[in-house]
């Protein structure tokens, strides 16, 4: 029985794909084959030789030591898109808090009534250092365009705002998916100078890290409004602190608080509750068990960060799956390997990104433990697998 061990809290609709598929799944297991989790921290994790596969209910994968896995021949899997519309959501709500006070406001009538002052009247009197915009006719930048970035600009367009939008890796597809009206930017200081709020949808990795820095926010409009659901490691924290001192900030909307950010009283601090929604929660874990079994049963990749798409139908008696550095030769001593032991090749795929290929082979015939270690000696092979 294959084992899928969780590391975070998931929707009981992912746990009960893979236990009606035969799973063992639980938080403690012995030698689990696959990963699912949320935003556990694994870079320091010393991974089972078991281990297959780790699905992230989720679409950042930063927490996850993605190189280090491919060269492990684990295959990492996110759930893009499947969160998208909680964060946008929240990310709208943000923009609204950002500019009205909702939060200062709420907090100030609890005071009164603690105080023992009539609030019904207090209201009326206090209610003018609450004050603030409208988001109508205002210019939203959207750094990042991919799931989450589409849905906040083309719902900022229905809400009467000016949208400029920033993505270096724009995809057809997603571009086709935005809103006519969204003006695409090629230079993201255009975006910095031109917004009245500024929204990130870019992922965290080494090159984005601090992407809001000094400099950028130099450039930005006196009282923007910032909002950050996506990594608190985008932005950087002193330079944040000095622009809300200031007043170049206006407030700053985070999803990633900390002990240093929270100390200006013009942050909104958010317990990371951008994907917090049930739809999003059953969504991502459904997504996600559905990845780990396919690959673990299948050997379909669907959805890696790691490795490249392989989908092919079950045919034949047995299917090798193997994950192979991206150089020539592998696959001709692989097919070689099975002619030897007279396999005929029913199908085949073999699919590469960057460093990494991947071969999935159906034979008509069962491949031997010969064989098997004959393909797991090849030069350039990472991890041989023999479904049945
Ligand atoms: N707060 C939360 O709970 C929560 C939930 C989901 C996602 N997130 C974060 O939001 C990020 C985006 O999520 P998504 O689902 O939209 O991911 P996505 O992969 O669909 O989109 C990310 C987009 O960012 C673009 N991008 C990459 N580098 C860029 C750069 N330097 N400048 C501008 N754009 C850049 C990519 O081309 C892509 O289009 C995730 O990586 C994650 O960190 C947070
Ligand atoms: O699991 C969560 O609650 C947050 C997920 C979010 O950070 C993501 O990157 O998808």
């Amino acid at each position: 029985m294959m084992q899928i061990q969780t590391m975070n809290k998931i929707d009981p609709a992912g746990l009960a794909i893979l236990e009606q598929d035969g799973f063992q799944v639980g938080d403690t297991v012995d030698a689990p084959e696959g990963l699912l989790l949320r935003s556990a921290k694994i870079h320091d994790m010393e991974f089972p030789a078991s281990l297959l596969a780790i699905a992230r209910a989720g679409a950042g994968t930063n927490n996850i030591p993605v190189d280090r896995c491919a060269q492990a021949g684990i295959v990492v899997f996110n759930t893009p898109g499947a969160n998208a519309n909680a964060v946008k959501e929240l990310a709208i709500a943000a923009m609204l808090l950002a500019s009205r006070n909702i939060i200062g406001g709420s907090d100030w009538v609890r005071e009164q009534a603690a105080a023992g002052v009539d609030v019904a009247a207090a209201v009326e009197k206090g209610k003018s250092a609450f004050v603030g915009p409208e988001i109508m006719g205002k210019t939203l930048g959207v750094v990042g365009l991919g799931a989450i970035g589409v849905l906040v600009a083309n719902t900022a367009i229905a809400m009467g705002m000016e949208v400029i939008g920033y993505d270096p890796y724009l995809s057809v597809e997603t571009a086709l998916r935005l809103d006519r009206h969204v003006r695409i930017v090629k230079d993201e200081s255009i975006l910095w100078k031109s917004s009245d709020y500024v929204t990130l949808h870019l992922p965290y990795m080494p090159q984005t890290k601090d992407t809001v820095n000094a400099q950028v926010l130099a450039e930005m409009k006196e009282g923007v409004r910032v909002i950050n659901l996506a990594r608190g490691e985008l932005v950087n924290d002193e330079a944040m602190l000095a622009a809300l001192e200031s007043g170049k900030v206006a407030c700053y909307v985070t999803d990633f608080p900390n002990s240093r950010i929270v100390t200006d009283p013009r942050v909104v601090a958010i317990p990371h509750l951008g994907a917090s929604s049930p739809e999003s929660e059953r969504n991502c874990a459904v997504m996600a068990a559905q990845e780990l079994v396919d690959y673990l049963e299948n050997g379909n990749i669907r959805n890696s960060v790691n490795f490249p798409s392989a989908v092919m139908d079950r045919g034949g008696a047995a299917r090798v799956c193997v994950i192979h550095r991206n150089v020539p030769s592998v696959l001709a001593s692989l097919t070689a390997a099975l002619s030897q032991q007279g396999l005929n090749i029913e199908n085949l795929t073999n699919k590469s990104a960057k460093e990494y290929a991947y071969t999935m082979v159906d034979v008509d015939g069962d491949v031997s433990a010969d064989t098997e270690a004959a393909i797991r000696g090849l030069e350039n092979v990472i991890r041989v697998r023999v479904l049945h």
